[in-house]
């Protein structure tokens, strides 16, 4: 393969000073050491490779519930180059840009000042695998029809971004292959950082809390901005090698599957508050225009969901349904009191869903099935792997409700 020069060295494939051109433990060793220089301070906590879910944050000692287990100091934090962006006149270009293209230029400068933090983050080729945004067609076609739309979003915004920055690559001599990379190490390993005494925030890069995989709300530690930089505490007693989860939101297994390429258990065993069933696809169609506008004009229309930790239909859900079966005073009743005025109506709601819930049912076992087809041994690459995930906690979660 013929030699690149130098500026467009890829970001997969940073310029690592000697020192941290190393494998496995020991990158992860000079990168500690590296963070800690840099203020990192480190209580009986390391990275460990975990099954399924790359890199994460092991406990090597008890820890006892509240005590600090890292902070990361402002001046640690890598910032999106004010003064790089005002020479290029990107200031107004979205914070996500601001801080990739901030990336790619210390990347591709001459000290790589962040190379032995760069060797711990994953490839572009783990990307490639896990993000349904660089899937194939045929893949992205057997995402369920609730993932498409923040899907084509998230799209959107690349390529916005990718406009914005496009002429600064060019006189560069950048790729937007790298510019994508970098793009998607911000994607799923930035935090928002607002400096105290008013000054303005931005989204920045914390070294060694990017370590830290995505627990649902209320089973991780507590990860917050304090005046001084970033900080996690225990939320309960620690033994030595438990994981150390931080929430990156309360979001759906379908939002973590668009922006961060994977999905948390989520089942009547494992309950997950934050997971839900979106059933726009099937409810929407079944409603008039005019108990369409009707709900619009109250808020309630779309972000229908079926709730698996409960087994329940959201709320809105409730009032979609009952919008088409009560009379308008009982439905008003209904939404301001969030019970029913005189007969209890959730038999009937379920009534009425049945058929809906039973052919996104029979559809989900329709993927299923092609995906098992393809793989009958069952050893599926990433993406197959993660659409049966999330095609079965569809599933079984319309069979649990359908029961
Ligand atoms: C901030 S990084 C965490 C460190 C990362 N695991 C690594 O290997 O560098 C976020 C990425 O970790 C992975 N991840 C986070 N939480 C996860 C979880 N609960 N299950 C599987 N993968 C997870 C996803 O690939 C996500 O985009």
């Amino acid at each position: 393969m013929p030699s690149r020069p130098i500026k467009r060295a890829k970001l997969t494939e940073p310029r690592i000073p000697k020192e941290s051109a190393q494998n496995g433990a020991d990158k992860h060793a000079t990168f500690t050491k590296w963070a800690q220089d840099r203020g990192v301070e480190t209580n009986g906590v390391g990275p460990a490779r975990l099954p399924g879910r790359g890199l994460g944050l092991v406990t090597s000692h008890a820890i006892t519930k509240g005590e600090r287990m890292l902070f990361v100091p402002e001046k640690a934090m890598f910032k999106p180059n004010a003064k790089f962006l005002k020479a290029h006149a990107l200031e107004r270009i979205s914070p996500h840009a601001q801080l990739a293209i901030s990336l790619m230029a210390v990347a591709n400068s001459d000290e790589a000042p962040l190379a032995s933090w760069q060797v711990t983050w994953p490839n572009a080729e783990d990307f490639h695998q896990t993000l349904p945004f660089r899937w194939t067609k045929v893949q992205r076609n057997r995402l369920p029809p609730s993932v498409q739309q923040p899907l084509e979003r998230q799209e959107e915004d690349y390529r916005k971004d990718w406009n914005a920055i496009s002429n600064c690559c060019t006189e560069h001599d950048w790729l937007e292959s790298d510019f994508l990379y970098s793009w998607m190490i911000v994607n799923s390993r930035s935090f928002h950082w607002k400096p105290p005494r008013g000054r303005p925030g931005s989204m920045v890069m914390c070294p060694f809390i990017d370590y830290m995989n995505h627990g649902p709300s209320g089973t991780t530690c507590n990860v917050f901005q304090g005046p001084q930089g970033y900080e996690v505490l225990a939320d309960r007693d620690y033994e030595a090698g438990e994981e150390v989860l931080a929430t990156y939101g309360s979001h759906s297994n379908d939002k973590l599957l668009v922006h961060y390429g994977f999905v948390c258990d989520s089942s009547a065993d494992t309950p997950n508050i934050d997971d839900d069933i979106r059933l726009d696809h099937v409810l929407l169609p079944k409603l008039s225009d005019n108990i369409r506008s009707q709900l619009q004009d109250v808020g309630f229309l779309g972000a229908y969901a079926l709730l698996p930790a409960t087994n329940e239909l959201c709320f809105k859900t409730q009032v979609a349904v009952r919008a088409v079966l009560l009379t308008c005073n009982e439905w008003e009743y209904y939404m301001s009191n969030g019970e029913d005025l005189s007969s209890d109506y959730t038999a009937a709601v379920k009534e009425f869903m049945r058929p809906l819930l039973q052919e996104y049912h029979a559809n989900a076992m329709g993927h299923i099935k092609w995906l098992h087809s393809k793989r009958p041994d069952g050893h599926l690459e990433a993406a197959a792997g993660l659409l049966m995930t999330r095609w079965k906690q569809i599933a079984e979660a319309l069979e649990a409700y359908l029961e």
